[in-house]
């Protein structure tokens, strides 16, 4: 045993003890408890022997772990503020709160003891989920570069209608072998405008994403403005996006803007098209990261307005496995999820065959505004069809249906055999917006199907003892199972701390309601 080693099992045993003793004080008295990271230890060392796939066995020795370690926490009832409060920053101010809290109030129902446990869980889920969002998002620091000329351009990754993408990677005269891993979309600037701010603001929603990162959302580093290098294949793919200096009849300005990315493994679009439709576990994956991404953008405030296979970016494994899926390209986006649509020259989007029915609908007028909070929700609504059926019911196959008019009624099963799935994509759907859940829940409900939140088939009434177990469940799994499965890990992390009872209640009823 290394010296190490030898320390990390002295200080689980401390832990341990310190738990043992924390529970022996008589019930309802406030208690010191070790720090969560031990508390998980401990965790971990007592359940990683336990199979999990028995699962009456796993779930009387957790209900009984839960109730050692985490349940009795002394804490009495918070009051509502205080449980938010403690929800949000759980981790340094739980404590506290908790000690507060027993002076103000004494009482011991069921909610208490959730809440309690919440606290804990939301308190090692932020650990956790900061130390594999760190592991997914490596902060990578462009700050310095401020000129294409230190980048050398590989290969077409590429090419929508307003830019090409090349992969790239920064000059270096030291590892000249170096992988091409970012890559560099090449904006097409028609206009005459001379000025390199004027040229950045004109493509200012690009960088969007800048300004948060997350695991769903597509990584973008660095933008610059520059002249126009001579870029590998630019001839045949974009000749009318060039300046006369290589192409007499170009229509390019001799600057743009170049956006420094990540480099993925390509669109979601491509993969189904090659691989066919995905299998129900690796859809959920997929799926459940799109609805993140969703729920994401409504926290910033931004409308994507144009999501479709096309702009969804796919990470995978060396062996083929899908990893991580991102949204992309925010050329279209709106940095509000309202928009005064007061003339019919405002856009109102990309794509028209995947605009949500309250966008394609809405007239112009003085009084028109468009509200795009679950606009973002339906289209990934319907790239479900595409993850799971292998087909847009709204932009191809023999029934296709218009966003514009079609009916709730006439939305096909998405796939046979998951009815809990049908229910939730057909309420993603549902023509009128406000009958839509909210991307939470959405994602909530889709987190539900992924990781096994016993759903039963007949009228089952939902318990909180259900929804402890679940999430203790989780937590579990994300301390100890997803140790090597770091977007599982990213995703329990996100959805962990962000989830409360009333959202997976909301879940529960789209996910059992017929
Ligand atoms: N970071 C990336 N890594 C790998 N490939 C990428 C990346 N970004 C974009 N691509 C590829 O380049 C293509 C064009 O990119 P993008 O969709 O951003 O261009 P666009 O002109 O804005 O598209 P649109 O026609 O939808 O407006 C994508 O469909 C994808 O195949």
């Amino acid at each position: 045993m290394s010296m190490k080693q030898v320390l990390v099992s002295l200080n689980r045993q401390v832990a341990r003890v310190k738990l043992v003793n924390a529970l022996r004080q008589p019930p309802g008295r406030i208690f010191c408890l070790p720090p969560p990271t031990q508390i998980a230890q401990v965790i971990q060392s007592t359940v990683q022997p336990v199979s999990y796939s028995a699962g009456s066995s796993f779930l009387s020795s957790l209900r009984d772990l839960t109730r050692r370690t985490l349940f009795p926490i002394a804490v009495p009832r918070m009051p509502g503020w205080m449980h938010r409060v403690a929800r949000s920053y759980a981790r340094p101010v739980a404590p506290l709160l908790g000690f507060i809290a027993a002076f103000l109030q004494e009482s011991k129902t069921e909610e208490f003891r959730t809440n309690a446990a919440f606290v804990a869980v939301h308190a090692e889920a932020n650990e956790f989920s900061k130390k594999s969002m760190a592991h997914f998002l490596p902060k990578r620091d462009f700050s310095d570069l401020l000129s294409v000329s230190e980048l050398e351009f590989g290969r077409p990754l590429g090419k929508g209608c307003n830019a090409a993408v090349y992969e790239a990677r920064m000059r270096s005269y030291f590892e000249p072998e170096k992988p091409y891993d970012l890559a560099v979309k090449v904006l097409f600037n028609y206009s005459n405008n001379a000025d390199a701010d004027e040229v950045a603001q004109f493509f200012e929603t690009e960088l969007l994403p800048s300004r948060f990162r997350h695991l769903s959302i597509v990584d973008v580093f660095r933008s610059v403005v520059d002249l126009i290098p001579e870029l590998p294949q630019s001839s045949e793919l974009f000749p009318g996006a060039l300046p006369q200096k290589y192409n007499n009849e170009g229509l390019g300005a001799n600057h743009t803007m170049f956006v420094l990315m990540n480099k993925y493994s390509g669109t979601l679009r491509d993969r189904l098209l090659t691989h066919g439709r995905c299998g129900y576990r690796e859809g959920l994956t997929i799926f459940s990261q799109l609805l993140e991404g969703v729920v994401k953008l409504g926290k910033e405030n931004v409308a994507h307005r144009d999501i479709k296979s096309d702009n969804i970016l796919l990470a995978n494994s060396e062996d083929g496995e899908v990893l991580r899926a991102v949204v992309s390209d925010f050329g279209c986006s709106l940095n509000s999820l309202r928009l005064h649509y007061f003339s019919s020259h405002i856009s109102k989007g990309g794509n028209r065959a995947l605009m949500a029915p309250e966008v394609v609908n809405a007239k112009p007028g003085i009084l028109s505004f468009i509200d795009y909070g679950r606009s973002d929700l339906w289209a990934v609504g319907t790239i479900a069809y595409e993850i799971f059926k292998g087909f847009n019911p709204f932009f191809e196959g023999v029934f296709k249906l218009d966003s514009g008019t079609y009916d709730d009624s006439q939305l096909l099963d998405i796939t046979e055999g998951h009815e809990f799935l049908n229910r939730l994509v057909r309420r993603v759907l549902r023509r009128d917006y406000r009958q839509r859940p909210s991307p939470a829940v959405a994602a909530t409900a889709c987190y539900m199907l992924l990781w096994d939140f016993p759903l039963g088939d007949k009228e089952q009434v939902l318990t909180l003892e259900m929804i402890r177990l679940w999430i203790m469940q989780l937590c579990v799994k994300l301390i100890c199972e997803s140790r090597e499965n770091a977007v599982q890990r990213a995703l329990l992390g996100t959805f962990l701390r962000r989830c409360n009872v009333a959202d997976i209640t909301e879940a529960w009823r789209v996910l059992t309601t017929v």
